[in-house]
């Protein structure tokens, strides 16, 4: 199965998803000087406020927050999208101690973590997994986390990670809206790319949030409890460093919002 570490890592993965070495690959390396100012993309909305969080889980990848998708309740929509997207789940890549952790770099500087926040295309397709395979089935918003101050309202997941150590554990998390981990601006870069893990499908339209938000390096350390490994697995190994480098941005260009 795939991984981070040198056998099953990013450099691996195009053995058993060839897409990997594709034209539309993500994260990339986004260079603000030459990310074309486009007046015809509108405003971002996030219509969050009916959103049901689930479920929090470990994917044996990253620390996974599941909503119910079952109708139009939560919702990304504007800019670069032609429709509505339904939110799905968030999730979090980050480094190990100091050092850097988002997928998406910003003129060759990384941050310490990455949230994404996972949307689907409930107009065109009938299901997550049909849109997840679809050139315009998802559209995922990209948030930096930089190191400072503690976040106000971090906590709230970072204090349920202790239940979920494991690969494969969940439990339930009701109640939490992830308008609580934006920033204050709306402004964004964005291009079409993938997934950033296996099957690594070309079919995500990134929304990446150029102002950062800021948590503490205590609160970043409580996601470095989590363990890749299965609670019956002898071999521990701690969940970081779960993040893709910057892949070939190709014949791709980066808009960004005014
Ligand atoms: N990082 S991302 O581009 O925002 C992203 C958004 C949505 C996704 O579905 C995946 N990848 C995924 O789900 N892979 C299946 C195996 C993981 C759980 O076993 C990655
Ligand atoms: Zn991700």
């Amino acid at each position: 199965h795939w991984g981070y570490g040198k056998e099953d890592g990013p450099s691996a993965w195009h053995r058993q998803y060839p897409v990997a070495k594709g034209n539309r690959q993500s994260p990339i390396d986004i260079i603000p000087n030459e990310a074309r100012r486009d007046s015809t993309l509108g405003p971002i909305f996030l219509k969050y406020d009916q959103c049901r969080s689930l479920n929090i889980a470990n994917n044996g990848h990253s620390v996974v927050v599941e909503f119910d998708d079952s109708d139009d309740r939560s919702v990304v929509l504007g800019g670069p999208l032609d429709n509505p997207y339904r939110l799905k789940q968030f999730h979090f890549h980050w480094g190990g101690k100091g050092c850097e952790g988002s997928e998406h770099t910003v003129a060759g500087v990384g941050y310490a973590s990455e949230l994404h926040v996972v949307h689907w295309n409930a107009v065109k397709y009938k299901t997550y997994n049909d849109a997840a395979a679809a050139p315009d089935g998802l559209a995922v918003l990209g948030i930096f986390l930089e190191l400072g101050d503690d976040h106000r309202w971090l906590h709230m997941m970072t204090d349920a990670l202790y239940m979920v150590k494991f690969k494969g554990s969940a439990t339930d998390f009701k109640g939490f809206n992830p308008k609580c981990l934006l920033p204050n601006s709306l402004h964004y870069w964005t291009y079409l790319g993938s997934l950033t893990t296996p099957p690594l499908h070309e079919s995500v339209t990134w929304i990446v949030l150029k102002e950062p938000i800021v948590v503490s390096e205590k609160q970043l350390g409580m996601f470095r409890m989590l363990q890749f490994n299965g609670e019956e697995e002898d071999q521990r190994m701690r969940m970081e460093n779960n993040f893709r480098p910057p892949q070939n941005l190709k014949e791709r260009i980066v808009r960004s919002s005014n």
